[in-house]
């Protein structure tokens, strides 16, 4: 029997928020509901969790249609173990799980819509923070890593433009390709205050705010001899306009359209 401060009598309610109703363009707060529901006793080899961090993605707008009006709404957390009946489990430890907008969860650790694992011990690490187990160590890092080093495979000096440079995807894809590849990063975001973020704090080399700016007039500008790579999170005009940017036999990392993922018409997702 695994080690548990599990007591059976008391009752435990985990908040879950559910989606009311279909989302027609961007999400509203009437869209959401939250209902209240009573946790069991745990079985043999169940453990229970309690929400640290939930991530709140894009992706989730994207597949909304696939969900039930009255469901759960999905989402990856950082959970801590709070009761446990699984070895594998322990009390204390921290759980990455896709257990969705909800304050407490009994699993037992098996692979959802993602694996399900305890953080590992990067935690004695003093500097580092365990919500970084969804952000750079978790799905966020490893499609910005996996992007540039097993898609693109970029050179040091080389070209790569970044778009949603300052989102949680594209601020890795843009730090990894500059501070360990070495490339000549160029990023794309809205506004002129994230972009002077990505360049103070990120250390990219040329930024571009589409909202303000002619984004092929900046790429001529700044890629004059073309653009190598294209790490895309944003499909739609943007897209477009790198693309016409793109030097022969240029490379491009399809990781996301959003600028698609609120569009309620079908085929809604434009890359
Ligand atoms: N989170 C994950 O684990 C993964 C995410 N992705 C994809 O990466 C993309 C970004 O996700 P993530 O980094 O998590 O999200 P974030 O919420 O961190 O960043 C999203 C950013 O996208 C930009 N954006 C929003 N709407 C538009 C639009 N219409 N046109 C252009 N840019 C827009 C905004 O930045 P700005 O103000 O600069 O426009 C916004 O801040 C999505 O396409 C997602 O599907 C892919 C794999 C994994
Ligand atoms: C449809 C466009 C594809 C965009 C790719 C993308 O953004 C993928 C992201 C997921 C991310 C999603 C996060 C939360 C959903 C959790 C679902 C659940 O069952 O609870 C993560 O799941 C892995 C990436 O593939």
């Amino acid at each position: 029997m695994a080690s548990s401060s599990h007591c059976p009598t008391k009752v435990l309610k985990a908040r879950v928020w559910t989606m009311s109703s279909r989302f027609i363009g961007v999400p509203k707060k009437t869209d959401f509901k939250l209902t209240v529901e009573r946790i069991p006793d745990l079985d043999t080899g169940e453990y229970l969790a309690e929400a640290v961090y939930i991530s709140v993605d894009p992706h989730i707008r994207a597949i909304s249609d696939e969900l039930q009006v009255g469901s759960a709404m999905p989402g990856l957390q950082i959970a801590r173990v709070i009761q446990s009946l699984n070895r594998k489990f322990p009390v204390g430890s921290y759980v990455h799980g896709a257990f969705g907008w909800r304050t407490l969860t009994v699993d037992k650790g098996q692979t959802r819509s993602v694996p399900t694992y305890v953080l590992p011990d990067y935690l004695n690490d003093k500097s580092m923070e365990v919500s970084y187990g969804l952000s750079l160590l978790g799905v966020p890092g490893l499609a910005a890593y996996f992007g540039l080093t097993e898609v693109l495979k970029p050179r040091r000096g080389e070209t790569l433009v970044v778009s949603s440079v300052a989102g949680g995807v594209g601020n890795f894809a843009a730090q990894i390709a500059k501070k360990i590849l070495g490339c000549n990063v160029i990023g794309i975001t809205s506004r002129d205050n994230k972009a002077k973020w990505c360049k103070d704090r990120g250390g990219i080399d040329q930024t571009i705010s589409y909202m303000d700016q002619d984004v092929v007039e900046q790429l001529n500008k700044f890629a004059p001899e073309g653009v190598d790579y294209y790490f895309d999170t944003v499909g739609g005009d943007i897209a477009n306009s790198v693309l016409s940017c793109m030097n022969d036999n240029g490379k491009i990392a399809q990781c996301g359209a959003i600028s698609g993922y609120c569009n309620d018409v079908p085929g809604k997702i434009q890359c």
